[in-house]
């Protein structure tokens, strides 16, 4: 019989988990996941409850990778509420099985996996279709995303400048001291995006709150929030100027408010421009539409447990 499964909690994760090995595994499976090879990447577009009386939503995300030998699925809970509650507005829990006789091997703390994840896949867009010479970084939106796309953009990339934008200045100055490099607040989103080569859109709104009209021609936007379909955060001018690249098609199609509501394209997948088998138009104005996959997690949770193995393995 198998033995009990191993709980890996929100410290543990936290000094399993680095950006330099998360980022080349993430690349690979996004690579894989654009394959639609099913040795290579099971993963149904997330199943997600609505949680009306709360306010919030559960999603249930499911991931086998047969020749990887990785079985995993995420429960993650998220709520547009906002009622001063001490919890975060996103929760998570991994469970990694064995995918030989379905037995759990670990269950994780997913917040930091989340964190993480999100972010480096956002780093790998920007990789892909910012532009080189890209000095400015704009982040509106100051909760847990807005701190791990601080900390993977800046770990990947050199900005001269990054500014923050916030509903409130006091949340925005609360983000600048709890991050270890400088930040510039800025008190609207039209000051924060201004003239910025890559923008972050890491809010919990469900009306538009980045317009086309002033965004840089050229710039990079990674979209991280509005993952329910009638949820915006960009609006239709940028959605239809833009070209648009999304973790999974389906996903965008099925929960992205931006594209659904827009009518726009989605042009390719962050891993077909991986595979070489889509354009990165870096010259062009570009949004990256993440809606998180499950890939991502079950290739996180796996890196999380090897390193935890590991660790615990050693005299
Ligand atoms: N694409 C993906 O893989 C993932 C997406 N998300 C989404 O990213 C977004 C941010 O998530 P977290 O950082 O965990 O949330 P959080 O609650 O920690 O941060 C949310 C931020 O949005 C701001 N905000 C809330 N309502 C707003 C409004 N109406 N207008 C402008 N700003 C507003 C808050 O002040 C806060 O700064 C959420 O929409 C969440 O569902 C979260 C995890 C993964
Ligand atoms: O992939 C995830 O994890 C999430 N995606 C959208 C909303 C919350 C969590």
């Amino acid at each position: 019989m198998a033995g009990p499964p191993v709980v890996i909690w929100d410290q543990d994760v936290e000094g399993l988990l680095h950006y330099r090995e998360l980022v080349p595994r993430l690349e690979e499976a996004l690579g894989k996941f654009s394959r639609r090879d099913s040795t290579e990447v099971i993963q149904p577009v997330r199943t997600t409850l609505t949680l009306q009386k709360h306010h919030g939503f559960l999603g249930l995300m499911p991931t086998y990778m047969e020749n990887d030998g990785v079985l995993c699925t995420k429960f993650v809970c998220f709520y547009k509420r906002e009622d001063g509650s001490s919890l975060p507005a996103t929760q998570a829990t991994l469970v990694l099985l064995d995918p030989e006789y379905g037995n759990v091997k670990a269950v994780m703390d997913g917040e930091l996996i989340t964190g993480m994840r999100t972010a480096a896949v956002s780093a790998i867009s920007a990789k892909l279709l910012m532009r080189p010479e890209a000095e400015v970084l704009a982040i509106l939106g100051t909760g847990k995303q807005a701190l791990s796309h601080y900390n993977a953009f800046t770990d990947m990339f050199s900005f001269k400048e990054v500014r923050v934008w916030s509903r409130t200045r006091q949340k925005a100055e609360r983000f600048c001291r709890s991050v270890s490099g400088p930040v510039t607040v800025c008190v609207s989103v039209q000051e924060a995006v201004r003239g910025a080569d890559a923008i972050v859109t890491v809010t919990r709104c469900t009306e538009p709150v980045l317009f086309g009209q002033w965004v840089k021609p050229g710039a990079h936007v990674a979209a991280v929030g509005a993952c329910r379909p009638d949820w915006r955060e960009l609006d239709d001018v940028l959605m239809k100027e833009a070209v648009v690249y999304a973790d999974s098609r389906e996903g965008a199609m099925a929960e992205s408010g931006d594209v659904i509501l827009s009518g726009a394209e989605v042009f390719a997948e962050l891993g077909d421009v991986i595979n070489g088998t889509k354009t990165a138009h870096r010259e062009k104005t570009t949004v990256f539409k993440s809606l998180g996959m499950g890939v991502e997690d079950a290739v996180s949770a796996q890196l999380v447990f090897d390193q935890w193995k590991a660790k615990t393995s050693q005299p």
